[in-house]
């Protein structure tokens, strides 16, 4: 049984358990039948690396039933705040709600920030502010967030929340397109000067958001993608809208990348933890 916003929260990501359970079916079937990728080499190591994709893989898979999502819900986290937030997005953005991260990616996001102990952040696709909002209260006071949006619509209601929730004087915000003030953020010389990033807007553009990016994450740093997984289109040949082909071109091309480590995690749409070598 839930309660409050957590209710809310479930009826809001119903669509995200389908997405997800088709994903991992398909997932599956696809992944563990054949080499995708050729192998390439960890430089840092000179280790061959293939994929997980090479060979048998019998480990039991998890569905994520409802039943089984509801207990997730039941058992994230969720401030009061980001609650109201998710309710009021809602309500004024009605049917654009799935623009949002779930709850429990939410509280990982905001888990990372704390376990990685972050004081500089950047967020590229703001919205209404519920993952800048859950990234900043897991940052220091001192901590600071760039969050990069080009709506002004939607930032309205953010504002109101990081307002309300007291972290508003950790924010800066860069409106407009987001390669623009993501090349700005590199003028100024701010390279190698953010602890932690989040990728979130136009999938179309993650591959230069990425690469400006990893100039303005310092070494060690991390950096989290979202909607890696698209609804589980990336792994079916049959889909080829632009943004399908985009993330798959991208999660290919993290394979070959020896500048980063990284991890795909099916958690929500599907996320990538990528972390800039040293
Ligand atoms: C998926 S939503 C972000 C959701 C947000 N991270 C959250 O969890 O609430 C993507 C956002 O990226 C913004 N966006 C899309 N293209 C952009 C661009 N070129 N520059 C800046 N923002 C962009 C959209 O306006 C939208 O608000």
């Amino acid at each position: 049984m839930l309660t409050g916003s957590a209710r809310q929260a479930y009826r809001l990501e119903a669509f995200w358990i389908k997405g997800r359970r088709a994903s991992r079916d398909r997932h599956s079937t696809r992944v563990c039948g054949r080499r995708l990728h050729g192998i390439y080499c960890d430089q840092a190591q000179q280790i061959p690396i293939g994929t997980a994709a090479g060979g048998p893989c019998n480990t039991e898979k998890l569905v994520l039933t409802d039943n089984l999502y509801n207990y997730v819900l039941a058992h994230t986290p969720e401030s009061q705040v980001l609650g109201r937030l998710r309710e009021a997005t809602a309500e004024q953005h009605a049917g654009r709600e799935r623009n949002q991260v779930a709850p429990e990616q939410g509280r990982f996001l905001a888990w990372l920030v704390e376990a990685l102990s972050v004081r500089s952040a950047i967020e590229i696709g703001v919205f209404t502010g519920y993952s800048s909002l859950a990234i900043a209260l897991a940052l220091p006071d001192n901590g600071c967030l760039v969050a990069c949006e080009k709506d002004e619509h939607c930032m309205q209601l953010a504002r109101e929340y990081w307002c309300a929730a007291g972290i508003r004087h950790k924010i800066e915000e860069r409106m407009g397109p987001a390669l623009g003030s993501l090349q700005a953020l590199i003028d100024e010389g701010r390279n190698s000067s953010f602890d932690f990033a989040f990728l979130d807007a136009d999938k179309r553009s993650y591959k230069s958001y990425f690469e400006q990016l990893l100039h303005l994450l310092r070494p060690g740093g991390v950096m989290v993608i979202d909607n890696v997984l698209w609804y589980g289109r990336v792994a079916d040949p049959k889909e080829t809208a632009k943004n399908t082909v985009a993330l798959r071109s991208f999660n290919d091309a993290l394979l070959h990348d020896n500048r980063v480590s990284f991890s795909m995690i099916p958690v929500g749409d599907g996320m990538t933890l990528c972390r800039k070598k040293p």
